[in-house]
């Protein structure tokens, strides 16, 4: 078995609880309180910035040209995902420039932040990858998920049609095929890391879109 069918495998529990979310299930009958999704996109819009900034030292990391092109396009497009968002959605759900630039990362949002930026920092290339893996991957299935239940005249089918889409799912691929790669050359422990950077970052992943859902804020 591969590294990624081993990971999904694990953390398929993780998967399936993320799926039945609440901000999941009212993303896709399209019930979703609409200020949860204007939190969701400030706070996604924040994490697009400290993913792009992951992915490019990921790139400075990589041992071959194909991972410098690779990650540095994927560090580029997380940004110009960012900016769309700005002209896009949060356009059409009101959220201001003036109201993004106030609102501080929530702690899961900060945490996931953090969290990427210092392993890709500091730990080896294949682990800095296996951390970044969900943040596609995941995405990319919730996606599917998410078309599969979305309801005719779901006023958020665009935002789930971006990540349920035939564009991101070939991204997704390509990144799958650079980490099985990886990990194959990679000795044991090192393997191990890289499975537990990809739970660490699956479980951010979860927490969040609950994180959205309730609208968390700092306790104090
Ligand atoms: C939190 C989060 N994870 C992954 C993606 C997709 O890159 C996103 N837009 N937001």
């Amino acid at each position: 078995m591969t590294f990624c069918e081993q990971a999904w495998q694990r953390n398929l529990p993780l998967f399936n609880a993320t799926v039945a979310l609440p901000f999941n299930q009212a993303l896709a009958n399209g019930s979703l309180a609409r200020d949860a999704f204007q939190h969701y996109m400030i706070q996604d819009a924040h994490y697009l910035v400290a993913f792009g900034r992951a992915l490019a030292i990921a790139g400075g990391k990589a041992d071959d040209a194909e991972g410098v092109v690779q990650f540095s396009q994927a560090a580029q497009e997380a940004v110009v995902t960012e900016r769309l968002l700005h002209d896009s959605f949060m356009r059409a759900y009101d959220v201001t420039p003036e109201i993004f630039q106030r609102t501080p990362l929530s702690p899961a949002c900060h945490h996931y932040c953090h969290f990427l930026q210092s392993t890709a920092w500091s730990r080896p290339y294949a682990v800095a990858l296996a951390a970044l893996l969900p943040c596609f991957w995941i995405y990319a299935e919730v996606g599917v998920e998410l078309q599969k239940r979305s309801v005719p005249g779901n006023p958020y089918q665009g935002w789930i049609d971006t990540y349920g889409g035939e564009e991101f799912h070939a991204h997704v691929r390509a990144v799958r095929e650079t980490v099985d790669a990886v990990a194959a050359q990679a000795d044991a422990k090192t393997v191990a890391e890289m499975h537990q950077a990809y739970t660490d970052a699956a479980r951010l992943e979860w927490m969040f879109w609950d994180s959205a859902y309730h609208m968390a804020v700092w306790p104090c």
